[in-house]
């Protein structure tokens, strides 16, 4: 019987990684995107040397490593150049998460999680059998967006607006996890979600 494949996005600091963790507790492994879009930008890499070509050095720090804050300032506040960012980025992140989710599939795990924030942005839902979106009220995910990231009001707004309202993504879903309320909430949803679909 071959694996599922379970999508699992939201919107920024909406609690994907949060509910990554719970499943990985399960021994549910996670291909977690944003893990991926760090490696592949590694010093050294043809990547990241792209990016000092098209955003100039200024994206890195004295060590030759990427400066996050720095390129997150330029991209999040610019369309074209965060389209420009994916372009170079996406393809890269994306070949090295279908070779990850197809190991994990070999290996014989019953599902496998891929954690992609812009799974529907980037029209990626053919990758996976069904999927889970992590919901939260703006005023909840603002809130915790700057205080997980000790962003400006501003910043934290420029980064959620980057993205499909979350209001739109919920339509989209299969499951959807509303995670305004506790964790304990939260994890009661997911063990579900999880037990519908190994049915
Ligand atoms: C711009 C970067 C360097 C900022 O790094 P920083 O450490 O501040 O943020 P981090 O990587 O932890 O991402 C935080 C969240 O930002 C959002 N986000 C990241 N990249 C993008 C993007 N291109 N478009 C919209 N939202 C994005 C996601 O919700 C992500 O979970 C980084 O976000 C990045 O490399 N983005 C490009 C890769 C990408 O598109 N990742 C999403 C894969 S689905
Ligand atoms: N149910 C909850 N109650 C309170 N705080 C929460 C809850 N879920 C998540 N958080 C907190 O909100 C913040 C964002 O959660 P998390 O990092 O899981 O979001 P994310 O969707 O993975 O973010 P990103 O898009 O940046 O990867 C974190 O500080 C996390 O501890």
């Amino acid at each position: 019987m071959p694996g599922i494949v379970i999508g699992l996005t939201g919107g920024i600091a909406s609690g994907k990684s949060t509910v990554a963790n719970i499943l990985k507790e399960k021994g549910i492994p996670i291909v977690d995107a944003d893990i991926i879009a760090r490696e592949v930008v590694e010093i050294g890499s043809e990547t990241l040397n792209k990016l000092v070509e098209t955003f100039s050095p200024a994206i890195l720090h004295n060590d030759g490593s990427l400066d996050r804050a720095a390129l997150g300032s330029i991209i999040f506040h610019n369309e074209e150049k965060r389209q420009l960012l994916n372009s170079i980025m996406h393809p890269s992140i994306r070949k090295r998460m279908k070779e990850k989710t197809a190991q994990y599939l070999q290996e014989g795990y019953s599902v496998v999680v891929m954690d992609i924030p812009l799974l529907f942005e980037s029209k990626l839902t053919h990758l996976v059998d069904k999927t889970i979106v992590v919901y939260v009220d703006e005023e909840v995910q603002l809130k915790r967006l700057m205080e997980r990231n000790t962003l400006s009001k501003d910043e934290a707004l420029a980064r959620i607006h980057s993205q499909m309202p979350l209001k739109e993504k919920k339509n989209l879903a299969d499951f959807v996890i509303d995670n305004n309320g506790s964790l304990n909430e939260t994890t009661t949803q997911l063990q579900e979600i999880i037990q519908k679909i190994q049915a």
